[in-house]
């Protein structure tokens, strides 16, 4: 894709020289970040334009359908639908463009199969969690209440306040003489590691090696390098608002949140790729799409990354001090290597839990086909695949690198001989997965860029090195006026919950911004 470069442009005219609208904001991607900043705009009487470059919405929380199975493009684990506290955040978004969703509740959220036998299930009530963790590594009984409590305490503070925009004075003044306590105890944990507190408790190796996966396995770097904030919200609130798999799946949830937006006066465009972001004396005030319509905005929102929207559709040449900053300090993620499987249902043996991660060697956690994820939902909603069959989404990070430079016919044997990998170590937890598949959809790096248009399929920014917690993640604000970000490249990061944080946050932000 060539490199944009700034351009001006008259007032209200599109390429083609029609005459077009302002907009009070335009959100350039549909993603769960893109659609709560718009849904909560919307709600309070703003002028919308969300532009999806694909024909659905939703990004990474997308789906597609075939010969009957309905497949989530990836996300499937969900946090943020409980129905209590204030970080439901899921439940929030819809409720606030009067939509709802009926969700099924998962009682384990995962089902653990590491190094030396280590197999233990996460289930949703703690204290039954904490027992099967403890029948392991019983002389660290205390290590890991002390650990696990210190989660609930950053929880605890987060899910008594309104959650809102930390760029708005006006918000954090009112909320710390609300909640002084909680703010100071949000301050104390916003420069802390999970890493640096669970060895202040716990000191068995292997009991350390596990709490590094618990963190890995969404965060995709060590507990070192992961953000307390993050882990206190993801340990505990598996526990509290549960995690929640919506009915008729994980697409659902964007198309829901498209009907609240449109029923609010939003619009929605797909196959509107935006090539540039078009700035007029340094203020971004306009989008051109890959046809040439320009559509003007008093306020811009990339949901795409921060690498697309920096590197992409603004000109590199030019991009700021902050960015390249923040470039020194964060790195792309691997991206996945998907398996999207249908197979029979004889395949799963009684009592499968839905979400899996099976690793054979510690050393092996953090390398690209090292831990395997799995996610089954099939068991919680049938009707996502035909009677008598299961859907088994499987995947495994894997890097761009590993797919570049190959023949169409390298690529596809490339592919068949990494899912054939897959599969035998799958079925060691599910004897006679090869025989009992139905259906087999591969998806690389390469795949993860062209259809959620992700520079290299990243799964999104963690840290180069271990850096202060939450401390260098950007807001929403950016170095270019009338520029925000949302979405994972912005605090605080990859999750779908986190993701509607930083959309509840961006809109906060416009809306004071635009004196709404
Ligand atoms: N819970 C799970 O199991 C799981 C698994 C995978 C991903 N996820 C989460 O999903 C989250 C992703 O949410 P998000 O909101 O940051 O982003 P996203 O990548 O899901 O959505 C971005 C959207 O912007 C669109 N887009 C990108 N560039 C565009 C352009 N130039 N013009 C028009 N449209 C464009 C894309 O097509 C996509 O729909 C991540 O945080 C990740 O953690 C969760
Ligand atoms: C005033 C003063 C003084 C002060 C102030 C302070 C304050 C107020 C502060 C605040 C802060 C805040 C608000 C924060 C927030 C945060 C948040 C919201 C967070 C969130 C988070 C979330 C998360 C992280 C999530 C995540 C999740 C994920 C990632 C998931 C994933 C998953 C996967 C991938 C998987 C899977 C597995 C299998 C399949 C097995």
């Amino acid at each position: 894709m060539p490199a944009a470069s700034p351009t001006s442009l008259p007032h209200n005219q599109s390429a083609s020289g029609s005459e077009t609208s302002v907009f009070d904001v335009i959100v350039i991607g549909s993603g769960i970040g893109g659609l709560v900043t718009a849904t909560q705009l919307a709600a309070k009487g703003a002028k919308v334009l969300v532009l999806e470059r694909y024909i659905i919405p939703g990004g990474s929380s997308g789906y597609f359908e075939r010969e009957g199975y309905r497949f989530d493009v990836g996300a499937s684990m969900i946090f943020g639908f409980g129905t209590k506290g204030t970080t439901n955040l899921l439940t929030r978004a819809l409720d606030a463009v009067k939509v709802s969703l009926d969700t099924i509740p998962d009682p384990v959220q995962i089902h653990y199969h590491l190094p030396g036998g280590l197999d233990v299930k996460v289930h949703q009530d703690y204290e039954k969690f904490l027992q099967e963790l403890i029948a392991f590594f019983p002389h660290e009984r205390e290590g890991i209440r002390k650990f696990y409590d210190e989660c609930w305490k950053v929880f605890n503070c987060l899910n008594a306040m309104e959650l809102l925009s930390l760029e708005e004075p006006g918000y954090l003044t009112r909320v710390f003489f609300q909640h002084p306590l909680a703010c100071l105890g949000l301050v104390k944990y916003l420069p802390q590691n999970a890493g640096d507190i669970a060895r202040r408790y716990i000191k068995d190796p292997q009991l350390l090696q596990f709490i590094d996966m618990e963190c890995y396995c969404w965060s995709v770097v060590p507990a070192d390098k992961t953000p307390m904030i993050n882990a206190g919200m993801v340990f505990s609130d598996r526990h509290y608002g549960g995690i929640n798999y919506p009915k008729g799946g994980v697409g659902q949830i964007a198309i829901k949140l498209v009907e609240g937006l449109e029923q609010a006066g939003g619009q929605i465009q797909y196959k509107a790729r935006v090539t540039k972001i078009v700035t007029e004396k340094g203020k971004a005030s306009a989008v051109q799409l890959a046809d040439g319509t320009i559509y003007q905005a008093k306020r811009i929102v990339s949901n795409a990354t921060r690498w697309d929207t920096f590197e992409t559709l603004l000109p590199p040449e030019e991009m700021p001090v902050a960015e390249k900053k923040w470039r020194q300090r964060y790195q792309k993620s691997p991206s996945f290597l998907s398996l999207h499987l249908g197979v029979e249902a004889n395949v799963l043996p009684p009592g499968t839990e839905c979400h899996h991660i099976v690793l054979e060697d510690w050393q092996k956690m953090e390398e690209a086909e090292g831990t395997i994820f799995v996610s089954i939902p099939t068991l919680l909603d049938p009707n996502l695949a035909p009677t008598g069959y299961h859907i088994i989404h499987t995947f495994t990070p894997s890097w761009m690198d590993d797919w570049q430079g190959l023949s169409a016919q390298e690529y596809e044997q490339k592919k068949e001989e990494a899912a054939g990998r897959m599969i035998d170590r799958l079925e060691k937890i599910f004897p006679g997965l090869d025989a009992g598949l139905d259906y087999m959809e591969v998806g690389t790096a390469r795949s993860h860029r062209r259809f959620l248009g992700r520079e290299d399929g990243t799964y999104g920014p963690i840290p180069k090195q271990k850096l202060m917690g939450l401390l260098g993640m950007p807001f929403n604000r950016t170095s270019i006026p009338g520029l925000y970000c949302v979405g994972d490249s912005t605090f605080p990061g990859q999750g779908l919950n986190a993701v509607a944080f930083s959309g509840f946050a961006c809109a906060h932000r416009i809306a004071v911004d635009l004196g709404l």
